[in-house]
């Protein structure tokens, strides 16, 4: 990676107090890297610790070690640079539609003129696709539609970094659908960093240019990088035909069906945090797995075994 990364995790650890003046790693050393404009998700089982690393992104949590930098700063606490859409929306239930994002415009320019507010906020409701229902509140709304509120109130601020904690796991499949295909659109429209926890492999696949591999708590780690081999204008009625998805798809699945579990109690050879593997899966038999400054093609039986 040579141009410098919007966001740095530099060794992150989360640690908390156990019973009898023990302690408890959730996680550990982790080394991660984020370049503007681009769409990283993160996989692992329940409790290896990825809401704990969103939240310390968003600044609402800190590192028990380590730090993140973030355009050349230490993160200290929350900022609007920094949006979060979590599974639950979380609206002013009094408040409409298009107050409920004009209040988040208004939190980041707050000397703007009411006019130019409720312009910035009817764009973004316009763009989610709520344009009609700017005077409508969330109790007459349905869960699909309170969740494209809490992401056009997330892109009004226009942050730096977008972070969405499963903001589709709650919705019915058609309308998650088309939620994934509205934000891949707007991400890759305005180029926006986001950062998005899921346990979907298929939403992975599709919105993702990397997916994260962590492995299993407590001192869970990353143990993979996984780059997206598909092309970035993808569809996602199509991705099953594209030659990779199988590979890809088997990959992250094996993943987590048991190299999460075996990898966290026995790490890779030389497994180094600061630079975990990186693998590209495709339908060749061949996975290129490279470490930065170290490249290297290792037969798909070799790179299994990071
Ligand atoms: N305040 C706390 N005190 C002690 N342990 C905590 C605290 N907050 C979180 N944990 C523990 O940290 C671990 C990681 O929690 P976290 O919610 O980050 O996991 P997760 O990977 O996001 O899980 P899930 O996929 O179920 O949402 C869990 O085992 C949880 O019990």
């Amino acid at each position: 990676m040579t141009e410098k990364p919007l966001i740095s995790i530099e060794g992150i650890a989360r640690r908390y107090p156990a019973p009898g003046r023990q302690t408890t790693t959730i996680f550990e050393n982790l080394w991660l890297p984020i370049r503007r404009g681009e769409f990283v998700c993160m996989i692992g089982h329940s409790g290896c610790g990825k809401t704990t690393v969103l939240n310390i992104l968003a600044g609402l949590d800190a590192p028990s070690d380590g730090e993140v930098i973030v355009d050349g700063k230490a993160i200290s606490g929350p900022s609007l640079d920094r949006a979060v859409i979590f599974q639950s929306h979380a609206l002013l239930p009094w408040r409409t539609v298009l107050g409920n994002v004009a209040f988040a415009v208004k939190s980041r320019w707050p000397k703007r003129a009411k006019e130019a507010i409720e312009e910035q906020a009817r764009r973004f409701i316009e763009l989610v696709g709520l344009g009609g229902s700017e005077r409508k509140r969330p109790a007459e709304l349905s869960g699909g539609m309170k969740q494209r509120v809490g992401i056009a109130r997330a892109l009004s601020i226009e942050p730096k970094i977008l972070l969405m904690d499963e903001p589709f796991s709650a919705l019915d499949a058609l309308t998650r659908g088309t939620l994934q295909d509205e934000v891949r659109r707007i991400c890759l429209d305005t180029g926006q960093t986001t950062f998005m926890i899921t346990h979907d492999v298929d939403e992975a696949i599709y919105l993702a240019d990397r997916i994260v591999l962590m492995t299993n708590g407590p001192g869970a780690r990353i143990a993979e990088i996984v780059e997206n081999p598909l092309p970035r204008e993808r569809s996602r009625i199509d991705l099953h035909r594209h030659p990779h998805y199988y590979a890809l798809r088997n990959h992250l699945i094996d993943f987590l069906v048991t190299r999460s579990r075996t990898l966290r109690d026995q790490p890779a050879d030389g497994h180094d945090p600061r630079h975990p593997p990186v693998v590209r899966p495709s339908a060749a038999p061949e996975l290129v797995v490279t470490t930065p400054g170290d490249a290297a093609t290792l037969p798909l039986a070799a790179a299994h075994k990071h």
